[in-house]
């Protein structure tokens, strides 16, 4: 048996191996230790391995889904092999031969199918990545529920389609550099040879049985090869049972707002910095199902950047908000309905039960229910989710529905799950268990008269199967008895069996087992149609989501006191009276929640837009202000109302936010650096449909440093035409707003009163002289004696200050654009700096220590100044 456990193990030695031995699920060796450790059950010995004790732990085989569940949390997949016959033949074989084993299927977090170990209200995308430094294609799957999409992508591109995404598993090809992902992400390393172009193509048309791929889009060889890699994939790990896939779908970049990964984890769209903190997504939520949470959260990831596509949404809103019976009546028919298409999933891949069958069932009904409570006035979205819902039941719903019984619902349902009536010889197999158990009643009656032993019990049981029981001081006047032979002795009963009885037992058994037989037969006939049916269902789905969306976004509007935002081509944003949905959904009186108007339209005549610089003290709202117009553009366009009074917003096709800033020393760069990269990126990046939102950019270094580089951007990004709003702390930046006409200055106001400072969270038009920061450290508890000194150095610092000059001299400073052409002509090849960068050259890259690339940087710098003549 060794010899057989080692030679699979060896054939899958990624992941901790599940040996099933009959009821258990064992593990041996290090996989012992390490599924101790794991699930925290105890590591025992058995038999010996080249002289030494083998380490050994189990889980029992009804308990390994939830084990399961705790292994894929902690990122650990688990190689499953089964028995592949009965032990019974193994030992026709020859006493000691082994019993056939096989690896069934390999649990990754990305191909996990089980209702269990799936957040029922998020995706769980397996994602492939192929081609290289020339662009990159991308493959992600929801492999429950089948969806499967394509994009291609650039280099700088990859990191923001890959937030987006929010894998769970992630393949890539060994040696790829990826970039920076989040640690709940399973990264699976492939050979290249997994991801290669040639043939990808054909070879996935040939996966989906089609002579051409072109038949579900038009697809670039990398998309084919990461498609490719993912169908592999899943060979690999599904081995014969793999859930189907849908036809490849090609996911249009050009559609969606670009944001990259830094501003979804700065906004918190939807996943939170702290683990337990609010998200919009967790904030406006009010979908009642878990698909339509799953297409909510698509939603927020992915706002479209399509005027026609986000007013369709928004006239659908509209209707669920003018008629509460309708949006009720449908919140009501799609409540907890189940992920029919995850259910398909499991039943097409096998390791289906009744009840998933019965979830198809009622999501097929809620549907059709959903479908009668849609309003009356129905726009084109409405009326297509209208046209769709109404199909449901269908043939297949009624199918379902006349042939389950309700006990299909409960977990491993072996038998009872079909209803009366549905089949004759089940029906009559049934009837005739139920007669036999009568009978055994009718039996035992006449037992007891014929002997006389009122005790007397026919009973059943697992070993012996029906026998006759009485206590053992009867036992004698049994035996006298010539039908009743003798089964098993107790110390307080004896056992008997009669041919009666044994005659009653076969007839029971076979009627039993002809109703399961019969039962088996009906649910897969069931399970092909349903399975036949697939697209349909996944239509009908994919309706009910949009639904469950469209009445959610009604009902927060409604609750929230939300508006319909004009989306429209162009640069305006305007916002009246805005507020932040996470942060006013947070204040235990909402209506505390100070509304603030925005407004960067480009001015009459304008052709770009304009920027506002907010100065104000610290705790006065700055940040909260910048993020709530962030979220209100995300929320116009994820085809949703808006916290506002009124907001017009042309379509931003590229959100940039950076609010304060974190060290990523994982990566071997400080916070200033990582800062610094992310600026870089914004600068290069943003275009004129840009909003950017920056919070304190350049805090993170020696004032005149951080000053001087948030003077250069904000120019730089006035001249790009950006909508762009800057918090700031150094007040000499308020003023380029006198020597810019595109740039504004505002201020959050506060009321000194008494020496402190009583925040007021009301934006105003002009300019902060101070930031009060002492006396919010105060404020914070900061030591009386530690506050009173720092009062003390500030007035120094203030008597001293040459502010006034400083600012006299940066209104002094030549125009960014005279002194800069956008497009900066590279500096003739410095003499001292080339030699530098051959010398660069020379070095192994990968050898090196952030800290080392660091001073070789600043060392060319300094070298470059030599050259300029500037040192
Ligand atoms: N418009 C508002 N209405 C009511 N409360 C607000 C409003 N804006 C902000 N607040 C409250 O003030 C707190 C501080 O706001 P915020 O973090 O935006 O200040 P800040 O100016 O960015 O501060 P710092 O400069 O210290 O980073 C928030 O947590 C929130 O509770």
């Amino acid at each position: 048996m060794m010899a057989q456990y080692l030679a699979i193990k060896a054939a899958y030695p990624e992941g901790l191996l599940f040996y099933r031995m009959g009821d258990f699920y064992e593990m041996f060796f290090d996989d012992a230790h390490l599924a101790a450790r794991a699930l925290s059950i105890h590591c025992t010995t058995r038999g010996t391995h080249l002289g030494e004790p083998i380490p050994m732990a189990g889980v029992p085989v009804h308990a390994a889904e939830e084990h399961l569940a705790r292994l894929i949390a902690q990122n650990i997949r688990v190689v499953i092999a089964e028995q592949t016959e009965d032990p019974a033949e193994a030992k026709k074989r020859g006493a000691k031969s082994v019993v056939a084993r096989e690896v069934v299927r390999v649990v990754t977090p990305g191909t996990i199918t089980e209702e269990r170990l799936l957040d029922p209200s998020r995706a769980a995308l397996l994602v492939t990545i192929a081609g290289g430094k020339g662009g990159y294609g991308i493959a992600a799957a929801d492999v429950a529920s089948g969806r499967f999409q394509l994009l291609a992508t650039s280099e700088e591109g990859l990191s923001a389609e890959l937030a987006r995404l929010d894998p769970v598993e992630l393949i890539a090809p060994d040696g790829l550099t990826l970039p920076h992902l989040p640690p709940r992400v399973t990264v699976t390393r492939r050979p290249p040879s997994m991801f290669r172009t040639s043939e990808a193509s054909a070879r996935l048309a040939e996966a989906f049985g089609v002579a051409d791929l072109a038949a579900f889009g038009a697809f670039s060889e990398v998309e084919a090869a990461a498609g490719l890699a993912l169908v592999l994939y899943l060979q690999e790990t599904q081995i014969e049972s793999a859930p189907p896939l849908d036809p490849p779908r090609k996911d249009a970049p050009g559609d969606v707002m670009v944001i990259d990964a830094a501003t979804r984890a700065s906004l918190e769209l939807t996943r939170a910095s702290r683990a337990d903190g609010p998200t919009l997504l967790s904030a406006i939520d009010r979908t009642v199902s878990g698909i339509g949470a799953q297409r909510l959260a698509e939603r927020i990831a992915s706002p479209s950047t399509r005027v026609e596509t986000i007013a369709a949404r928004h006239d659908a809103v509209a209707v669920f908000i003018a008629d509460p019976e309708a949006r009720a009546g449908v919140r009501r028919a799609l409540k907890g309905v189940s992920d029919a298409m995850r259910a398909v999933g499991r039943l097409a891949a096998g390791r289906g039960q009744p009840r998933d069958a019965l979830a198809v069932c009622r999501a097929l009904e809620a549907a059709a229910t959903a479908a009668a409570a849609l309003p009356a006035e129905r726009p084109a979205l409405v009326a297509a989710m209208g046209e769709r819902l109404a199909e449901a039941p269908g043939e297949l719903g009624a199918r379902l529905a006349a042939t389950l019984d309700e006990r299909a619902a409960s977990a491993n349902a072996t038998d009872g799950y079909v209803a009366e009536g549905v089949d004759a010889a089940l029906d009559e197999a049934r009837v005739l268990q139920n007669e036999s158990r009568r009978f055994v009643a009718a039996l035992q009656a006449d037992y007891q008269q014929a002997t006389g032993v009122r005790a007397l019990k026919i009973k059943h049981n697992a070993v012996l199967g029906w026998f006759v029981e009485v206590p053992a001081g009867h036992a004698d006047t049994l035996h006298g008895i010539d039908d009743f032979s003798h089964r098993q002795s107790l110390a307080s009963a004896v056992r008997f069996t009669t041919d009666t009885l044994r005659d009653l037992e076969s007839r029971i058994l076979a009627a039993s087992d002809d109703a399961r037989s019969r039962e088996q037969a009906i649910f897969a006939a069931l399970v092909a149609d349903i399975v036949a049916a697939r697209p349909w269902i996944a239509a009908v789905a994919d309706k009910m989501a949009e639904l469950d969306v469209t009445a959610a976004l009604a009902e927060i509007a409604v609750a929230a006191r939300w508006t319909r935002p004009v989306v429209e081509e162009g640069l305006a944003f305007e916002v009246a009276a805005g507020r932040h949905p996470v942060v006013e959904a947070a204040l235990a009186d909402a209506s505390r929640f100070v509304p603030n108007d925005c407004d960067l339209t480009p001015a009459e005549g304008d052709a770009k837009a304009r920027a506002t610089i907010l100065t104000g003290p610290n705790m006065g709202g700055k940040s909260t202000y910048l993020r709530q117009n962030a979220l209100i553009a995300i929320l116009a366009q994820a085809g949703a109302y808006v916290p506002a009074a009124r907001a017009r917003i042309g379509v931003v096709d590229r959100l940039f936010s950076r609010i304060g800033a974190s060290d990523d020393l994982a990566a071997g760069r400080s916070t200033f650096m990582v800062e610094m990269v992310e600026l870089a990126a914004i600068l290069n990046q943003a275009g004129p449909g840009a909003l950017v939102i920056l919070d304190e950019i350049g805090r993170g270094t020696a004032t005149f440093d951080g000053l001087s580089i948030a003077w250069a951007a904000l120019e730089r990004l006035n001249e790009i035409g950006c909508r762009t709003l800057f918090a700031t702390h150094y007040h000499e930046l308020t003023a380029l707003a006198d020597r810019r006409p595109r740039i504004a200055n505002a201020t959050m106001r506060v009321k000194e009163w008494r020496g402190d400072i009583v925040f007021l969270h009301q934006v105003e038009p002009g300019a902060a002289d101070r930031s009060y920061g002492v006396q919010v450290a105060r404020l914070a508890g900061l030591p009386a004696a530690v506050v009173r000194r720092a009062r003390d150095v500030l007035a120094r610092l203030e008597e001293s200050d040459r502010g006034a000059a400083r600012a006299a001299l940066m209104a002094d400073l030549p125009l960014f654009a005279a002194t800069v052409a956008p497009a900066e002509p590279a500096p003739a090849t410095p003499h001292c700096a080339s030699r530098l960068v051959e010398a660069l050259d020379g070095l192994d890259p990968d050898a090196l220590s952030p800290r080392e690339a660091l001073e070789a940087l600043y060392e060319l710098k300094a070298a470059r100044a030599v050259d300029q003549g500037e040192g």
